[in-house]
């Protein structure tokens, strides 16, 4: 199960405002600019008709109140419900607009990311566990959308009403405007000692939940081991604790947050207080109008909500600055040398091929210079089959995978057809070879689609492909046919049902070289006659390797070669080989006393 480590990469980057990741943030707005330019639009009317409001207060007051002059009252209320009415349907449109720039922005990066995580090499799956990957495309990405929606343009409005405020105050009285700015710096400390705590509150939330994330996503994948190993009891104690940590975390924030929402409230009612004090004394003294007493009031009064939105999403800016850093950082990993997935669907010109492979002297280590293939030389002439056979590790699959470029080796060189394969671009590498793992991965689909691969192809075309191989007893025995519903991973299916799925998807790629990694489960031994069969069918004419562990299987090809700790020990024909006082002619004994050639 994970261990610390495991979340260590999920860590929230202390760092505050890293430069380069906004101006990156940035440059996805100004794809949409008019929209972006619209709600500027709207954040500047928008605040000089919030200033309008207390400013016609006052001056009805003045002019209307203390005057008696009862059409201007009346002209004031009309003007004032205008006021309101035009804000409210601004703050409408601003809402509509800003939800549309946060969901155009976040698909967008969803799309890069997606885009980018399909060009990665296998070796980057192998470090990042799915869960990591799967929170940079879903909570990191919703994050950031949070910012784009209900962050930078609503500080971009407060920061406008701050200011807006202060001006008129200051054009009011300066006097009262001087003495509520002295509220500012009690504003600073409480922002700078309440802001630092929640921010590392928050991150820590952050962490906690990511760590409930994976937990549960490991959970739920490994559900059978957990239930067959009866850690049930085990798991729930640990995603207690988890839950717990979290649970800590959330009440600290929750209490500061607690605290500081009255704080606010009370710097901004000692404020009040003390210009409704020395604003009295000043009316008193006819240095003030009462219309301008009520309209600084009420200005004072939206002073501090503004600066406590600002506070408050101090947070959601820390969440999404933190968000974008790991979703940039993953779009920035290295993709897979020579290979473009601009347009994987044009046509390679397979037929050109003929599938002569020649390993020459390939040494290749999937960490460092840990090598798991030594020195491997060997050739497989155009049409030849050939068996790997080996103890488990000997490198047998680490063969297929840098035959696939899956990974690269790192000295020596493989052809095909006398082509270095770092020469041929990947995509058209892998047309020209189909690969048959024993962890055959299905989608969630339909039968039909996990042989097609979601390929458009007719029924009957379909059909006949299969009953030219033999197959049609695996598609009958099927509820629904071709419609059969397969669940996710293929879940439903049984082993031999998997690899009828996986040789039937191969012969539809119709590749020149075929790599075989033979499934070591056992099927029944009518299923495993029908997928022999088949197989012959489909190697027929074509290279092929067959990572063996079946003495059926080995018997039928050209060469045998055998590997032990990334070494090829022996080579030849089975007959040459049981000539020989040779590892495989025990293996065969072993075999004729009724044990399969396992080489695991
Ligand atoms: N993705 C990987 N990262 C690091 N090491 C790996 C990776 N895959 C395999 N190895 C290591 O490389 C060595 C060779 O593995 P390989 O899968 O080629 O063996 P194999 O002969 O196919 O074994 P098996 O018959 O059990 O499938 C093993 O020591 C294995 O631990």
């Amino acid at each position: 199960m994970q261990n610390k480590d495991y979340f260590s990469k999920d860590r929230t980057p202390t760092r505050g405002f890293n430069r380069v990741v906004i101006r990156k943030l940035f440059s996805y707005i100004l794809r949409y600019k008019a929209l972006g330019i619209l709600s500027l639009f709207i954040v500047i009317a928008g605040t000089i008709l919030f200033l309008m409001g207390p400013y016609l207060f006052g001056y009805t007051i003045d002019h209307g109140i203390v005057n008696g002059d009862i059409s201007l009252l009346y002209k004031m209320a009309i003007a004032l419900f205008g006021i309101k009415t035009v804000r409210l349907l601004l703050i409408v449109i601003q809402s509509y607009n800003l939800q549309m720039i946060g969901q155009k922005v976040t698909m967008d990066m969803r799309m890069e990311l997606f885009r980018h995580i399909h060009s990665l090499p296998v070796s980057f799956f192998d470090k990042n566990p799915v869960g990591r990957i799967v929170t940079r495309l879903t909570n990191d990405i919703a994050s950031i959308s949070e910012l784009f929606s209900v962050g930078v343009i609503t500080v971009i409005g407060d920061l406008f009403i701050i200011a807006g405020i202060i001006v008129a105050m200051f054009l009011l009285d300066v006097q009262l405007g001087l003495l509520s700015l002295l509220a500012f710096p009690i504003m600073i400390i409480l922002a700078c000692w309440f802001g630092a705590r929640m921010k590392n509150s928050f991150r820590e939330i952050r962490r906690k939940l990511a760590q409930i994330n994976s937990y549960l996503n490991e959970n739920i994948t490994g559900m059978k081991v957990i239930q067959l190993f009866n850690r049930e009891g085990k798991n729930y104690k640990i995603f207690g604790e988890i839950s717990d940590d979290n649970l800590k975390e959330q009440s600290k924030y929750i209490t500061y947050f607690a605290i500081f929402q009255p704080s606010i409230h009370m710097v901004s009612g000692f404020t009040i207080a003390i210009i409704l004090w020395y604003g009295g004394m000043r009316y008193l003294d006819g240095v003030l109008t009462l219309g301008v007493l009520v309209t600084f009031l009420t200005y004072v009064q939206n002073l501090f909500d503004p600066i406590r939105d600002i506070i408050e999403k101090y947070n959601i800016f820390q969440g999404a600055m933190a968000s974008s850093e790991r979703v940039f950082g993953l779009m920035e990993e290295q993709q897979e040398p020579d290979y473009s997935i601009a347009n994987p669907y044009r046509e390679i010109p397979k037929k050109e091929f003929k599938g002569d492979i020649i390993f020459r002297n390939v040494w290749f280590a999937y960490n460092d210079s840990d090598f798991v293939l030594k020195n491997i030389s060997f050739q497989v002439k155009h049409g030849q089959s050939v068996a790997l056979v080996g103890v488990t590790g000997s490198g047998k699959t680490s063969i297929a995978n840098v035959l696939t470029r899956f990974y690269e080796i790192q000295k020596g060189a493989i052809f095909i057809d006398g082509i270095d394969i770092k020469k041929i671009e990947k995509i058209g590498l892998r047309y020209m070879i189909g690969y048959i793992s024993q962890d055959v991965f299905l989608f969630s689909g339909t039968l039909r689609e996990n042989i097609t691969l979601f390929r458009h192809m007719e029924d009957s075309e379909l059909l006949s492909i299969i009953n030219s191989l033999g197959l049609m007893p695996f598609i009958n025995r099927m509820q629904d046919g071709l419609d059969t519903k397969i669940s996710e991973r293929g879940a439903n299916l049984s082993v031999g049902e998997r690899q009828f799925i996986s040789l039937s998807r191969i012969i539809l790629y119709d590749p020149q070289i075929i790599i075989l990694d033979e499934a070591t489960s056992s099927m029944d031994p009518i299923s495993e006659v029908f997928i022999q069969e088949a197989m012959h069918k489909i190697t027929k004419g074509k290279t092929s390797i067959l990572i063996a562990h079946r003495l059926s299987t080995i018997l039928h090809c050209d060469k045998i070669i055998e590997l032990n700790r990334g070494e090829i020990i022996e080579e030849g024909t089975h007959e040459e080989l049981l000539k020989k006082d040779s590892l495989y002619r025990q293996l065969y004994k072993l075999s004729l006393k009724g044990k399969f050639v396992e080489s695991r």
